[in-house]
This record gives C-alpha cells, structure tokens and sequence, in this order.
C-alpha cells in the first residue's frame, strides 16, 4: 500500500507488512510481555480485523500554513509538526472528503491558525467521529478562545456540502496542552451527539465520551467479554469504566441487574439515554471514580458476581485490585488497550489471589502497533467443574420453577 507520508506521521507503522505478519508481531510482544510479568494464562491468536483498511472512527488533525497555503494533516510522532495529506487509508472516505473541504474553507474563509508559542489566532485541531453502522459525523472545532469568526459560514457551509454531519461543536481551549479536549464543548448544530448501532443496540455519544476506534471489532470483543463473563440470570454485574454504558447495556440480558461506574459525567448521560432508548431497564449508572466506587463497595461488602473493568492507558490502581478482590466476584473480565499496563495489573491480581485464566487479542488497530486485549480471571484454585456444575443444577433448578409456576397457572 501506498502512502507518502507514512514514514513521518506514525499512524501507520505497518503499512507495508502482510496482516498475518502483523498479528504474529503483535502476538509475540504480547507473550513477551506476559513472561516478564509471569503470566501463564493462555494467548490466543489475534483476532484479525475483517475490514482493516478506513475504519478509524475517529480521527484529530492539525493545521499549518506551508508556502502560504492552509495544510491539515496528523501530528508527526512526539511532535506538533502537522504531516499534511490528502488520503489516509485508516480513515473512510468520508472523513477525508471532510477534512479536505474544511482546510479549503480554512484557506478561503481566511481563518487564523493558532500559535502555540503566543497563545493567539483561532483554530487548533477539528476532530471528527464518525458512526460506521448509521453513517453519521460530528464535527468539533477545538479554538484558542471563544471568539471564532465566519463560524456560522463554516457550519452553513459543511452541513450544506455533507448531509451525513449530524452535528457540529466547538471547544474553546486557550491552554497550553497537548491534550486537544478537556472541556465539553459548546454546540453550534444539532444535538451535540451522534448515534451508532453495536451489538444490536442503538448507542449514542457525545464529542468526550469514548468509543472504541473500530466498530466492527468492537462488536467482536464484545461478544468475547459476554462470553468470558459467563453470566447467570441471577447475576449481578458490575461494569467499570462503563464510558456509554456499551459493555453493560450489551450483557444486561444476560444477567439480573447491572451497575455502571464512570467518572465522565457526560458519557454516563449517554448511557442512561442508551438505557432508556433500548428498554433496558436492569441497568444503573454511578457517576464516580472507579477506585473510589471500589473501597466503598468494599466497606459495605456489596455482592457483584462478576467484576468487568475497562481502564484508560495507564490500567487501575492497586486499591481498586485490593477492593475488587475483596468482593470475591467469581469471575473478572479486564479489557485493555495497553498490554504493559495490563500485564502489570494482572499480576497485582495473581498475587491477590486472582490468576488470569486465557488472553484474548483483537485487532482494532490494523496497521498500528497496537492490540486490544481481553482476559478472564478467576479465583485461584477455584474449581471451574464444581462451579459449573453448580450452575447447570441452579438453571435447572429455576426452568423448574417456571415450568410449575406455568401449569399451576393452567390449572387455575
Ligand atoms: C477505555 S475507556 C472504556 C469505556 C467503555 N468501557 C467502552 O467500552 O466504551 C475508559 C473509560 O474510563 C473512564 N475513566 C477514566 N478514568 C476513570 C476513573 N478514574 N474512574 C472512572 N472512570 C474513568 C473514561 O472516561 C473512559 O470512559
């Protein structure tokens, strides 16, 4: 595959390696990292991505002024200098098409670019999502200060020339960060939201909540953790670091009541529309820290028969190991976006008495270094047979139940 300028923006580094070799690259890493951690669990192949190419679903760029003209492009690795291009084969066509007619507007509109060095002018980055199942786009304009000229030009213009932009934002953000959006922006057209279907679901977003980069994988991985959460009707799950509430609103069917814990407060009023929107009603949200919703759930000793946790990059803390582990939930489902990170949390569990039982790894970074990991842990010496025994005695138990529970009704 072709692309100019691969070598200095780094968002692809294996563009020009066969998918097989990429996954056997990043499956060796990631058995590396388990041996230097100690972690005996068993790796499974990377589950390859069925459409590697123009799936990112989210996608920031920057803008410079180069020989006089308006460039956007991605930051060059560990840098701000803007790698312009006009195709980038991990974003869909749309979002290019988009990004193309916004650095024309820029230009013709005669929109100031912001300098970092002296904190003035207007445009920093745009960021654009886009929803793979509904087709719909969000738009966020990420400027130094408030005040953004020909803005209502620039939204006439873009809706007018892309009917699937659902919404449009602007995030004012004068800091001098690399972090591109701390604050929830302010919307200038439509609901400030877009919306997406998952696993059979109807999942809405804002610009801040997170969503996994690759939809399709995502579903995947999704279908993974309900397997490896095994869940009971009777049970209770606990899904932390529930963003949208997606990982929780796709299990509730299988379990008796869920609760999410999230500390962005906009991503959990998504998550109780999506509740709502999908008649999902076994389900409630905590707006907290996920650690500190774990040491009060320790002090009180609630009863969660099954644990999932999501973390940002850097995993969780040792309190939230110490407090999850307190519960004795029979299963813990960790999903990860950093294997290092992982790796070190699960071996902060093996020594508190959870070992992890099988990795699994999903490629929702085809063409990147990076890997989704999933794992399911367990009770050390928790005897799997007894367990599942005593399930299979308990369903039938309860289909017995309902059975006479139906003909006493008949013979009424
Ligand atoms: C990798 S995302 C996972 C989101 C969700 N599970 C999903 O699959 O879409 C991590 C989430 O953790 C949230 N988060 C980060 N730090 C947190 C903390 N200390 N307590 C609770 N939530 C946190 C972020 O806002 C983000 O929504």
């Amino acid at each position: 595959m072709k692309c100019k300028v691969s070598k200095q923006c780094g968002g692809c580094t294996y563009l020009n390696m066969p998918e097989k070799q990429q996954a056997q690259i990043k499956q060796e890493q990631v058995e590396q990292l388990a041996a230097q951690y100690h972690i005996k669990a068993r790796i499974g192949d990377v589950h390859m991505a069925a459409h590697p190419l123009h799936y990112r679903n989210k996608v920031i760029v920057g803008f410079a002024k180069q020989k006089g003209t308006i460039v956007s492009g991605l930051y060059a690795k560990h840098s701000h200098r803007v790698v312009p291009y006009d195709q980038c084969v991990l974003q869909p066509e749309i979002v290019n098409e988009i990004i193309a007619a916004i650095t024309k507007m820029v230009q013709s509109m005669k929109i100031e670019l912001y300098n970092e060095k002296t904190g003035t002018g207007v445009l920093r980055h745009v960021m654009i999502r886009w929803a793979h199942a509904t087709g719909e786009i969000m738009v966020v304009f990420v400027t130094g200060s408030s005040m953004f000229p020909s803005r209502k030009n620039m939204v006439r213009a873009l809706t007018k020339q892309f009917p699937q932009i659902k919404t449009i934002l602007q995030e004012v953000n004068g800091r001098n960060t690399s972090v591109v959006m701390e604050r929830e922006p302010m919307v200038l057209y439509g609901n400030g939201t877009i919306t997406d279907l998952l696993c059979g679901l109807k999942l809405r977003y804002s610009a801040t909540a997170f969503y996994q980069i690759h939809s399709e994988q995502c579903e995947a991985l999704y279908d993974m953790a309900r397997k490896m959460a095994d869940l009971h009707p009777r049970d209770t799950l606990l899904d932390t670091y529930c963003g949208i509430g997606s990982i929780g609103l796709t299990l509730a069917s299988s379990c008796g009541h869920v609760v999410g814990v999230e500390q962005n407060a906009r991503a959990l009023k998504d998550a109780a529309y999506n509740a709502q929107s999908n008649g999902i009603e076994n389900i409630e949200f905590v707006p907290m820290d996920a650690t500190a919703f774990m040491k009060e759930a320790a002090k009180y000793q609630q009863h969660f028969n099954v644990i999932v946790l999501d973390p940002p990059r850097a995993g969780t803390t040792r309190d939230f190991i110490q407090a999850a582990v307190s519960l004795k939930p029979r299963r813990i489902v960790y999903i990860s976006c950093n294997l290092e990170t992982l790796m070190r949390d699960l071996k902060r569990f093996k020594k508190s008495g959870y070992e992890t039982r099988k990795i699994e790894l999903y490629d929702l970074f085809p063409y990147s270094e990076h890997v989704e990991g999933i794992c399911v842990l367990e009770k050390k010496y928790y005897n799997q047979a007894a367990s599942r025994k005593k399930a299979e005695a308990r369903k039938s138990f309860e289909a017995k139940k309902i059975k006479e529970r139906k003909q006493r009704r008949r013979s009424k």
